[in-house]
């Protein structure tokens, strides 16, 4: 099995590199091997990327090419047994040895072992290890080393290096995730990715950035990465399940005619509809979040971090929705294709496997959501005070006077009404932070007090940021199209605000003047919209172009041929080799002969 999975990503990994492509196409060509993630990954998607964000030019030029031509082979190893969210808790150490200019590295106790960096149980032999640097007796907090742990010629382990393999999870289970302890293992000095801070030979820590967070830019490149990661894991998932639904036909709900396409089911449009208009969301807004963060990256490369903040903020709520969005929409596609969509070579288990489990690593759902209520909060203070709005922010301003917005059903008025859920969300949050304050709580536990409230304000955020970019790039990107694409990517972005604007009725009859006659209007609008949709709703899919090699789908192939297809993969179970498997002669009998 391992010995495949290496061999796929290898051929997968070579067969790029020949063909002088990046690492992104990566992503999408190794869909054609693995149903969910390559032994590689981790090396192309944060070992790669850490080296140029956390490394100097120098160090850039000794290990960037070693790691391009796969030299050696990395992972990023941060999460430990004991801490993942809180990595200024992590309880690794690096120790500075002036005599030997040398960082010991120790695990001192079972909860510090590094646990989870993919490819580090059987693939990797370098890797990206943070860990609490202490130099001259002070602790100055997790920064970056980059640690062999394997002898690149024979693979073994490194003298004072534990590692292995974590064992079987709920899926990523081509990734071999492992697990690493430090027993006095020393590195050279220059092994300290010294970009953001530095230790000198004699052991003088010296700050270079000018943000304490830089060490954790890794982590904000690979969430902006996801959001549109999720949007083609959710494409392929309703890929599947709508072509699976113009297939499949099922029930009689008119006497005397034959059994319907599910798909006509108004239900099944409901199901599925929705996924297709997400897809399309979140890819746009995933490159508009990708040009903010190259934006924010020119910034900093002028020594301006100032804008940062906004982009961590958006970076968090829009992983944390994304994936959260994507797992229980793939889990809806899965539902829409009934028994037949439990099937593993459906592939929609391992695909909600691998969303599901997106909606954790990189930052956990909530602790992501409570990152960005922090900025939401701050900017609300800021505005109080007089100070300007960041531009994701402005729509603060119209909740100033606390007038409530009228609540108008045109798509436009939609995302005004879910910016004013944001904006009355937040004040909410404000006010029972401050009332806490009042009655003798310090801030902490004010805050602690007000935080379910405060993962609402962050998603309300995200979805009013969601809807507005969704909204206005469609107008954008479909000036140019013919008539007849226009309307129909237009169909799809309305769906989505009516869609949402139906799940947050509670939040607009607070904050909107919405009235219960304009909700019976949104719904007949909604219901009306699915039926105009479903013409082209396996075209819509058709556009997604998937090759049946990366959709790897019995039910969700070009050609239709679900139940062939069904039956083929079946026969091809270990357990049809042989018409009697030898537990029967083995246990069965037996116990049917009570000699057990
Ligand atoms: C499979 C994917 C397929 C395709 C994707 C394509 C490419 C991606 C490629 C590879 C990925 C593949 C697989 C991934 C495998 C998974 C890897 C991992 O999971 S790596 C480990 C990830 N771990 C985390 O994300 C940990 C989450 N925890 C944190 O981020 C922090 O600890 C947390 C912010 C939650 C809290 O830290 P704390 O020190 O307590 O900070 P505090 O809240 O006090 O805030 C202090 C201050 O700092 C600001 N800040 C915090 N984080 C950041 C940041 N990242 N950037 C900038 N600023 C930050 C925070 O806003 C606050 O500022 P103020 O004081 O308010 O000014
Ligand atoms: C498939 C997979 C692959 C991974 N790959 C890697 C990898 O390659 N490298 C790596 O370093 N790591 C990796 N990880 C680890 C991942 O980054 C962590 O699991 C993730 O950051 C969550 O941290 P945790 O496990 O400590 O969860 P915890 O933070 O312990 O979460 C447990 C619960 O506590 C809650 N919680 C925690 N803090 C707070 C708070 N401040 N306020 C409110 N609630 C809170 C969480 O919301 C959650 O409900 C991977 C994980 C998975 C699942």
């Amino acid at each position: 099995m391992y010995g495949q999975i290496v061999r796929d990503g290898l051929v997968n990994v070579t067969g790029i590199e020949d063909l002088g492509l990046t690492s992104p196409v990566l992503q999408r060509t190794s869909d054609a091997f693995f149903k969910e993630i390559s032994p590689f990954l981790l090396h192309f998607g944060m070992f790669v990327p850490t080296i140029i964000g956390q490394c100097t030019p120098e160090q850039q030029a000794k290990w960037l090419p070693l790691a391009m031509d796969l030299k050696i082979i990395g992972t990023y190893a941060q999460t430990e047994l004991g801490h993942g969210t809180f990595i200024r808790g992590l309880e690794t150490t690096a120790t500075y040895d002036a005599s030997t200019e040398q960082f010991i590295l120790k695990t001192p106790k079972l909860s510090s072992y590094k646990w989870w960096a993919g490819g580090l149980g059987k693939t990797a032999n370098h890797c990206i290890v943070l860990a609490q640097l202490y130099t001259k007796g002070v602790c100055h907090g997790p920064h970056p080393f980059i640690v062999q742990i394997r002898d690149t010629e024979t693979h073994m382990p490194l003298p004072g290096i534990k590692v292995g393999e974590i064992g079987p999870k709920l899926g990523f289970n081509t990734a071999d995730n492992g697990f690493l302890g430090f027993e006095d293992f020393r590195i050279p000095r220059e092994n300290l990715m010294m970009k953001n801070a530095q230790v000198t030979k004699d052991g003088t820590y010296v700050k270079v950035a000018r943000h304490g967070k830089l060490t954790y830019g890794t982590m904000v490149f690979v969430r902006v990465m996801l959001v549109s990661d999720m949007a083609y894991c959710l494409a392929k998932a309703v890929t599947i399940a709508v072509r699976y639904s113009a297939v499949r036909r099922q029930s009689q709900p008119k006497p005397d005619q034959p059994e319907p396409q599910v798909l006509d089911y108004l239900t099944q449009q409901h199901k599925l509809f929705i996924c297709i208009s997400t897809a399309h969301a979140m890819k746009l807004t995933s490159t508009w979040l990708w040009n903010t963060f190259t934006g924010v990256l020119a910034d900093m490369r002028d020594g301006n971090t100032d804008t940062l903040p906004e982009l961590h903020a958006l970076s968090s709520c829009l992983k944390a929705i994304s994936t959260s969005d994507t797992s229980a929409l793939i889990e809806q596609c899965r539902f829409a294709c009934g028994g037949h969509g439990y099937m593993y070579s459906s592939n929609l288990p391992a695909l909600y496997s691998f969303a599901t489990a997106t909606r954790t690593y990189e930052g956990d759902y909530t602790v992501l959501l409570l990152q960005t209520a922090r900025f939401l909060v701050k900017s609300w203070e800021q505005m109080d005070e007089g100070k300007p709005l960041t531009p994701t922010l402005a729509y603060l301003e119209q909740s100033r006077n606390g007038s409530q917005v009228s609540w108008d059903d045109s798509p436009e008025g939609i995302v005004r009404g879910f910016d004013a859920v944001a904006a009355g969300r937040i004040g909410a949050c404000v006010k029972s932070i401050r009332k806490h304050i009042n009655n003798g709580m310090d801030y902490e536990d004010a805050w602690q007090m007000t935080t379910v409230q405060l993962v609402g304000a962050a998603e309300a955020h995200c979805r009013a940021v969601i809807c507005r970019v969704y909204r206005d790039e469609t107008a954008r990107l479909t000036a140019g199209c013919s008539p007849g694409v226009k309307a129909v990517l237009d169909q799809l972005s309305t769906l989505y605000l009516l869609y949402w604007a139906l799940e947050r009725t509670g939040d607009l009859l607070r904050f909107s003047s919405l009235s219960e006659r304009d909700i019976e209007n949104l719904q007949a609008r909604y219901e009306a919209l699915l039926l105009k949709i479903r013409p082209n709703a396996v075209g819509l899919v058709d556009a997604f172009d998937f090759r049946d090699e990366v959709l790897m789908s019995t039910l969700g192939s070009y050609d239709g041929r679900v139940y062939e297809r069904l039956m083929e993969e079946a026969l091809k179970t270990p357990l049809n080799r042989e018409p009697v498997s030898d537990s029967f002669h083995k246990y069965i009998k037996p116990m049917m002969q009570g000699k057990l």
